[in-house]
C-alpha cells in the first residue's frame, strides 16, 4: 500500500477501522473488533485481497483491541491516523490536527454527546500513545452541517441556553452526507444543486444540501432527534419526557435508556432493530414489523418533505446507508408518500438495481421530476481524504516555514 491512512471509528462496545491506500480504487484492509469488554470480544480483519480472519481476545478492552490492530497493520507503514468523533460542539467546523489542547476541547464536548464522544475520545488517548509519532487528526460528524443559518440551528427556548450553555441543533452523520453530496455533483446531470439526502443505517437522518452545503438536517443537539432509527424514537412530544417521570415513575436514566435503546424499529415491532428481519418477518404477516416498517417510511417522507423548504428546489433525492442501499422495499414506501414533490419512481429500476450498488431509479418522462438516486456511502474514504488533506497541507506549511 502507498501512503495508507488509517481510520478509526471507536464505539462504546467496538471499533471500526480501515486502512486506505492513496490511490481511491486500491483495495482497503478493513475490520471490526467488537463486543470489547466482554468474553466474546474477538477481531475480525479482511485483508486487501478480500480473505478474513477472525481472532478472539477474550476481554479486551478498547486499548488491547488498538494495540492488536495496530500490529497487524504496522506493516503498511501509515502516515497517519483519522479519528472518526462524533461531536465537535461549535468549537470545530473542520477536521483537525490532534494535541493536547484539541482532546481537552473535545473532553468539554462530551456533556453534549455521552453516548458517543467518550468511546472516541478513549480510541484517541489510546492511539495517540501507541504511536506517539504519527500525524492523527479529528473528523467531526457536526463539522459538515456548521453551515445552517440559525434559523434552522436554534430551539425555541431561552436564548441563554443556547449562548451560554450551546445548546442548539448540531446535526450529524456529516461525513456521509458530505461525501454523498460531493458524489451527486460528480454523477447527476443537475450537479451541486438542491438535494435531499437520506442516510439510513442503525443511526438515521436526512439533510438538505444546496450547492454542496448543509442547509438543514434532522437530527439535533444529540443523535436522538429526528428520523425513526433502530433503536432510537427519534422525535417524540417533548412532554413524554415529563409524562414517563410523573405519571409512570421513570428515572432519568430509564427514559434514557427507553428512547436510546428500546424505541425505533425495535420498540415498535418488539421484534428486532434490523431491517432485513423485519421485511422478512413482514413478509410472514408479522403485524408488528409490518407497522414499525411504515412508521420509519411515513416520518422518513415527512421530514424529507419539511427539509424541501430549506431549498430553493429539489434536484433531487438520494438514499444511502445499510437500509437506504439496500431496500428498495423502504425507498419505494417513502416516495409513495413524497408524491406532492413531483417524485416520480421507476419500479423496476428500484426492485433490479443491486444490493448497495450506485443507481439513478426515477420514472423517466417528458417533464423532468426530482432525480431518485442510491449512493453508497464512504465514511471511511471521506475521513481518510480530511486526514490526507490535513496532513499535506502541514507538511506544506512546514516546509514553506523551514525556506523562509
Ligand atoms: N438487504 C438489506 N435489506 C434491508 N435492510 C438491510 C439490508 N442490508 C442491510 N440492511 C440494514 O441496514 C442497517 C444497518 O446499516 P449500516 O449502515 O450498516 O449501519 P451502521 O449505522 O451501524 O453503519 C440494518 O438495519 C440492516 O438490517
Ligand atoms: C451519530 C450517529 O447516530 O451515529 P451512528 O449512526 O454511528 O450511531
Ligand atoms: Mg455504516
Amino acid at each position: 500500500m502507498k501512503a495508507p491512512i488509517l481510520v478509526i471509528n471507536c464505539g462504546s462496545s467496538s471499533i471500526k477501522f480501515a486502512l486506505i491506500d492513496q490511490a481511491p480504487d486500491t483495495p482497503r484492509l478493513s475490520g471490526i473488533a467488537e463486543r470489547l469488554g466482554s468474553h466474546e470480544a474477538r477481531l475480525k480483519l479482511t485483508d486487501e485481497h478480500g480473505s478474513a480472519r477472525d481472532i478472539s481476545l477474550p476481554r479486551a478492552t478498547h486499548a488491547l483491541a488498538l494495540k492488536t490492530i495496530l500490529e497487524h497493520l504496522e506493516v503498511h507503514r501509515p502516515i497517519g491516523i483519522g479519528h472518526r468523533v462524533v461531536h465537535g460542539g461549535e468549537r470545530f467546523t473542520a477536521a483537525t490536527l490532534l494535541d493536547d489542547a484539541v482532546v481537552r476541547t473535545i473532553r468539554q464536548t462530551i456533556s453534549l454527546a455521552p453516548l458517543h464522544n467518550p468511546a472516541n475520545l478513549d480510541g484517541i488517548v489510546a492511539t495517540r500513545r501507541l504511536f506517539e509519532a504519527l500525524p492523527q487528526v479529528a473528523v467531526f460528524d457536526t463539522a459538515f452541517h456548521q453551515t445552517l443559518p440559525p434559523h434552522a440551528y436554534r430551539y425555541a427556548i431561552p436564548e441563554e441556553l443556547y449562548s451560554r450553555h450551546g445548546i442548539r441543533r448540531y446535526g450529524f452523520h456529516g461525513s456521509s452526507h458530505a461525501y454523498v453530496a460531493s458524489r451527486l455533483a460528480e454523477v447527476s446531470s443537475r450537479g451541486e444543486g438542491g438535494w435531499l439526502i437520506a442516510h439510513l443505517g442503525n443511526g438515521c437522518s436526512a439533510t438538505a444540501v444546496w450547492a454542496g452545503r448543509s442547509l438543514d438536517t434532522s437530527m439535533g443537539m444529540t443523535p436522538l432527534e429526528g428520523l425513526v432509527m433502530g433503536t432510537r424514537s427519534g422525535d417524540v412530544d417533548p412532554g413524554l419526557h415529563l409524562h414517563l417521570a410523573r405519571q409512570l415513575g421513570m428515572s432519568l436514566e430509564g427514559i434514557d435508556q427507553l428512547l436510546n435503546q428500546k424505541s425505533g424499529l425495535l420498540g415498535l415491532s418488539e421484534l428486532t432493530n434490523d431491517m432485513r428481519e423485519l421485511e422478512q418477518a413482514a413478509s410472514e404477516g408479522h403485524a408488528g414489523a409490518s407497522l414499525a416498517i411504515e412508521v420509519f417510511c411515513y416520518r422518513l417522507a415527512k421530514t424529507l418533505a419539511g427539509l424541501a423548504c430549506a431549498l430553493p428546489r429539489v434536484d433531487g433525492i438520494a438514499f444511502t446507508g445499510g437500509i437506504g442501499e439496500n431496500s428498495p422495499l423502504v425507498r419505494a414506501r417513502t416516495l409513495g408518500h413524497l408524491e406532492a414533490l413531483g417524485v416520480r419512481l421507476d419500479s423496476d429500476a428500484n426492485e433490479g438495481l443491486g444490493r448497495g450498488v450506485e443507481g439513478q431509479i426515477h420514472a423517466q418522462g417528458a417533464t423532468p421530476t426530482p432525480e431518485i438516486r442510491v449512493i453508497p456511502t464512504d465514511e471511511e474514504g471521506y475521513i481518510a481524504s480530511q486526514t490526507r488533506a490535513l496532513i499535506a497541507s502541514l507538511a506544506s506549511t512546514h516546509q514553506t516555514e523551514e525556506v523562509l
